[in-house]
């Protein structure tokens, strides 16, 4: 018998329900969309062969599942109403969620080609994916893949990793921090792109840089690009929310120009070497051709990128 898309239902990580879209197939039920792009897929990692997510009726209780499920549903939404970008190649290209991946791994990942969530081990971090902007996160990095491609270590490393941030606190709207729901110890979250200072980072353990001159210059991390990453958010966060940073008052434009620039300048201005100069003149490109040479997006661009040290 064919498969058809259904309306299910399920309870996320926390126990929240929510509605989307899976797929009746063979008389059960499973993760799969078929409504965007060439699909939304969620896998068990722990059923070995990637099997699908199946449910002999329209309740799905695997948290993890329906938390993957629904954030990357939200996360195509966003990208397609925000930009028109049909999936991370623009192209409709399935998106592929594993579960369970690891053993109590506390991370998420992007591999080339799908998205990966650990458990967590209950100490540091929850089931990673119950973090919309931890989703948003790992889908981001493959529309940068797909767009400048930025290479994954030092400055252009730190610039992917800030994009995949930028774009999780975008879709994840509520505020600037990244992972703040799935932290298992207390922390705030994991990173803050409004004060970056406000959390320690656990290598170096030194508190993430909010300036060029606090950038890390070692070799860890790939060059720090989850350290250095946080000059860049701290940059997007003063566009948008505006703030006086090292003497540098910035008037914010609000998030909705902030995500078109930096959109704009991803997709049309950077290239894989780009470093964080030359960021700050694709965002001031981008922000003219968007609303003006003179407007006050290209002067809060110039502000910001001025206020965290970089020219
Ligand atoms: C090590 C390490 C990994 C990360 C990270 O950003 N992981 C992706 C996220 F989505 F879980 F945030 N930060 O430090
Ligand atoms: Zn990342």
């Amino acid at each position: 018998n064919t498969a058809h898309d259904v309306t299910a239902f399920g309870t996320g990580v926390f126990g929240d329900r929510k509605m989307f879209e899976a797929q009746a197939y063979e008389g059960k039920f499973r993760l799969f969309d078929v409504t965007r792009g060439d699909g939304v897929v969620t896998y068990d990692n722990t059923t070995g062969t990637n099997l699908d997510v199946f449910s002999i009726n329209k309740m799905f209780k695997d948290g993890s599942a329906v938390d993957a499920h629904a954030n990357a549903q939200k996360t195509y939404d966003y990208y397609q109403d925000t930009f028109g970008r049909d999936s991370v190649d623009d192209n409709g290209q399935i998106l592929i969620s594993a579960v369970h991946v690891g053993n109590n791994w506390n991370n998420a990942s992007w591999n080339g080609r799908q998205m990966s969530y650990g458990d967590g081990d209950g100490l540091r971090f929850h089931p990673l994916a119950a973090g919309l902007d931890v989703a948003a996160h790992e889908m981001s990095h493959g529309v940068v893949q797909h767009t400048a491609n930025l290479i994954y270590r030092g400055e252009s490393g730190a610039l992917n990793e800030s994009f995949a941030d930028i774009f999780g606190a975008m879709v994840d709207r509520d505020d600037w921090l990244i992972g703040e729901n799935i932290m298992a110890d207390g922390t705030l979250a994991l990173r803050s792109m409004e004060d970056p200072t406000d959390l320690i980072e656990r290598r170096t353990e030194a508190p993430y840089p909010d300036h060029w001159s606090k950038r890390y210059t070692g070799t860890l991390d790939n060059g720090g690009v989850h350290i250095n990453s946080s000059i860049n958010n701290k940059a997007a966060y003063l566009i948008s929310e505006g703030g006086e940073h090292f003497d540098v008052a910035v008037n914010g434009i609000g998030r909705d120009k902030t995500e078109q620039i930096y959109y704009r300048a991803l997709s049309l201005y950077l290239t894989r070497s780009s470093d964080f100069s030359m960021m700050r003149e694709a965002a001031i490109q981008a922000a003219g051709d968007l609303y003006g040479s003179d407007s006050d997006a290209v002067a809060a661009v110039e502000q910001a990128y001025s206020a965290v040290g970089v020219y």
